[in-house]
């Protein structure tokens, strides 16, 4: 995204960072690939207890997640998506880069991709359904979207929102681990070359804590 405010790594709050620019166009495009492989499995908007759906659709490696547990296998029965190696690794050195770190030995073993299309949004929500505080990696692929980072007590303010570009890196842990957040918005039309023609992705690597 062109922005007269300069795109740089910030600490939005105690453990949330905000890396702009993180992945590489081509990793952008190899993750773009690895998505629409996963999304042969087939991507659901998840329903939630209360009746109603989510507007994103989705596909878990790992660990199925629906509204508001993990599970072995999918809505229909079938196993869940092997969550691969090799990102995991990329999930250590984001969180590496992130905090400023050598190394770590954060081993996510769940991701969600979510697709968002135009008028996707995300309600403010916790990640709290893992058995671990340790941090959540966010990928952000395609479309901007508008991304609200709130406090850990309440939906409510004191919140800060951030655009989240195609190769973004925001990774949240630490003390902010269990904060609020959502995605108000995507902003049509402004996702870059990176073999998607519209849309967002998110993927968010996690470790479930689950055995
Ligand atoms: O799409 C995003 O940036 C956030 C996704 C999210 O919060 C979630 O999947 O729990
Ligand atoms: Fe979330």
């Amino acid at each position: 995204m062109d922005s007269l405010i300069p795109r740089t790594r910030a600490e939005i709050a105690p453990g949330a960072v905000h890396v702009p620019d993180w992945l590489t166009p081509q990793e952008q495009r190899d993750l773009v690939q690895a998505c629409r492989e996963w999304a042969r499995a087939g991507m659901r908007s998840p329903k939630l207890p209360s009746g109603g759906v989510m507007s994103v659709r989705t596909v878990c490696l790992g660990w199925h997640w629906t509204p508001y547990r993990y599970s072995k296998t999918t809505d229909d029965g079938s196993p869940v998506l092997p969550f691969p190696t090799w990102l995991a690794d990329l999930g250590r050195r984001a969180v590496a880069d992130a905090y400023d770190q050598l190394n770590t030995d954060y081993t996510p073993d769940t991701a969600l991709i979510n697709f968002y299309d135009e008028s996707a949004k995300m309600g403010m929500h916790q990640d709290k359904d893992e058995q671990s505080n340790a941090p959540v990696v966010s990928l952000s692929l395609g479309d901007d979207a508008l991304f609200r980072f709130g406090n850990t007590e309440n939906r409510n303010k004191p919140h800060k929102d951030i655009t989240l570009s195609s190769g973004d890196l925001f990774v949240f842990g630490g003390p902010t681990r269990l904060a609020y957040h959502g995605v108000l918005r995507t902003t049509p039309a402004t996702t870059p070359e990176i073999g998607m023609k519209k849309g967002r992705l998110n993927l968010t690597l996690r470790t479930s804590g689950l055995t």
